[in-house]
């Protein structure tokens, strides 16, 4: 455990060369982002939960057969400003956190007026966002970080709520076919209008001769009343098709009173997010030419989903699936206190993740008899089933069991697709393994190895390629064998077979999510790294 989660990261910000084991394709030139929390105690101070630990950025560079890794904290204003401290002063999702713990109940109550609307952390520790040019990381608040994605340097921190109403926003932007990106947030102050908002960023702003960040042109495409002013869902991501958007207004919300006094009763933002299981989840589908959401009211059985797949229209009806819980369990798992008696043998019960697809019907036949089945498709067994009042229950097929942190090919995004890469989830606190799941034969791919903690594959099509797997997948991987070293692991994800291995002595962290950027999408004056560079890397690995 302490290895794994406990521990605190050193970061490796000069490059250092990998040993490669297998060949990697020489097609296969970019660098691979990814990001999570590597810090979780700072001076005499812990964090409680996983997701609180400050980000840290690793990336793996591919040229020409070698592999560069480095690691690097993001500078955010929390970081600095927990180092200035040598505690922690800035709470996160599982840490309430004071700047001042010499002050009295009062002046604590007194600070807490003006926590009303509180600041929220800019340790954005969950993702990568591709902005025009730019790159940023993510987290769930009004903050994301511009940075290098070359040194992986800290840049600008940007305040989403300069260019749209919200307060809070997923870490998990989509793009379209253009680049453009969408998001969802929700808009928690606007005079008791709690509301979603859907909006979109320019891939690139029409004015750039004029060096404007395409953020400056965000629209809003569309904003959903909340149920509940006073408790708006809690949302992790949403899915997209050509010419749709899924939002799930979860039974998995925040509590808004709880939030605006968290701060005085010395008690967590995750302490104010409650699953209402005697609820439903409502299913807003957004048509995106019109920004208006689609009328009819679909919901489904309570459940708390993270991640959407993926999603597309088939026949006039709309498919998408995700990976639903039947409650919120999943972020009790990631108190560090809990992951810790899980490697004692203690394991709480891990709640079981299920990919279930649902099916909408995009035309309502306003003639269909109550109780009737919407949904004609051959191609699934999901049924929205038509109610009294103009409510469609939707009622999903369950595909498979015991994976997370999904990826697909995005090339398929919003189309129909036939593969999930993901990480398994087994009961027992062994080492993952990394799955492909094929949707059509409901078959399974896997890849595991003893002590071996794989992060979330993420897929590389081929420049050629003409099947949805034709790919390798990268999966970065710790060991909790203190004499193996962790590497990046380089897999066909046709037919799972290990085609590389690239072996770096640094410390590395278990992480979220990540992003590869191939060689093609860089501005050539910012190739990375330089023959400088790899001149120095190749000498540290000498002396390693
Ligand atoms: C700081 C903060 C939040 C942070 C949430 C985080 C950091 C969630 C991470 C989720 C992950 C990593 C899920 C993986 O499946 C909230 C609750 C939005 C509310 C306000 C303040
Ligand atoms: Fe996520």
């Amino acid at each position: 455990m302490e290895v794994l989660f406990g521990r605190n990261k050193k970061e490796q910000p000069e490059p250092v060369r990998a040993k490669v084991t297998g060949k990697i394709p020489t097609w296969l030139q970019g660098t691979l982002l990814r990001n999570g929390p590597g810090m979780h105690t700072v001076g005499e101070t812990s964090y409680n939960h996983w997701f609180d630990g400050l980000a840290l950025l690793h990336s793996f560079t591919i040229r020409d057969g070698e592999v560069y890794y480095r690691s690097r904290y993001l500078r955010s204003d929390t970081y600095n400003a927990n180092m200035e401290a040598n505690r922690i002063v800035v709470s996160e999702f599982g840490t309430m956190a004071y700047p001042d713990p010499s002050k009295n109940i009062l002046s604590k109550a007194f600070t807490y007026l003006s926590h009303t609307i509180p600041d929220f952390t800019d340790n954005c520790l969950i993702n990568f966002m591709k902005c025009g040019e730019d790159f940023y990381v993510t987290t769930e608040t009004n903050y994301i970080r511009k940075i290098n994605p070359q040194t992986l340097e800290t840049l600008e921190k940007v305040d989403y709520r300069k260019y749209v109403g919200i307060n809070l926003a997923t870490a998990h932007p989509h793009y379209d076919s253009a680049g453009n990106v969408l998001n969802i947030g929700t808009s928690i102050v606007d005079k008791g209008k709690t509301k979603y908002v859907i909006f979109k960023i320019p891939a690139a702003a029409p004015d750039r001769m004029k060096r404007k960040s395409p953020l400056q042109h965000t629209e809003v495409l569309c904003s959903i009343p909340s149920r509940s002013l006073l408790s708006p869902s809690y949302y992790h991501s949403f899915g997209v098709t050509e010419n749709y958007i899924v939002f799930l207004e979860q039974p998995f919300k925040l509590d808004i009173l709880k939030m605006a006094t968290a701060y005085i009763r010395g008690v967590s933002w995750a302490s104010c997010l409650t699953f209402h299981r005697e609820d439903k989840t409502y299913i807003h589908i957004v048509d995106q030419r019109t920004g208006k959401p689609v009328s009819t009211r679909f919901y489904t059985d309570p459940m708390v989903v993270f991640h959407h797949i993926n999603a597309y229209e088939e026949d006039g009806c709309l498919l998408f699936d995700v990976i639903a819980y039947e409650d919120s369990s999943l972020y009790d798992c990631f108190y560090l206190d809990n992951l810790k008696q899980g490697f004692e043998g203690n394991s709480r019960i891990v709640p079981v993740p299920t990919l279930k697809r649902f099916a909408v019907p995009l035309c309502m036949d306003k003639n269909a008899e109550v109780g009737s089945n919407l949904i004609k498709l051959a191609s699934t067994t999901a049924r929205a089933l038509k109610e009294k009042d103009d409510q469609v229950y939707c009622q999903p097929e369950l595909l498979c069991e015991g994976l997370e942190l999904p990826q697909i090919n995005y090339a398929h995004n919003r189309k129909r697709y036939r593969y999930v890469f993901a990480f398994e989830v087994q009961r027992s606190p062994i080492p993952n393994k990394i799955l492909k799941y094929d949707i059509l034969t409901k078959s399974f791919l896997r890849w595991g190895e003893e002590h071996c903690w794989p992060s979330e594959p993420v897929f590389v099509p081929t420049p050629d390629a003409k099947e949805e797997d034709d790919g390798i997948l990268l999966s970065a991987i710790v060991s909790s064998d203190p004499q193996k070293l962790p590497f990046l692991l380089i897999l066909d994800a046709k037919t799972f077979a290990e085609l590389a291995r690239a072996y770096v002595d640094v410390d590395m962290h278990l992480d979220l999510h990540g992003l590869f950027i191939p060689d093609t999408d860089w501005d050539p004056r910012k190739q990375a790294p330089s023959q400088e560079v790899q001149d120095r890397a190749s000498s540290q690995t000498g002396q390693a």
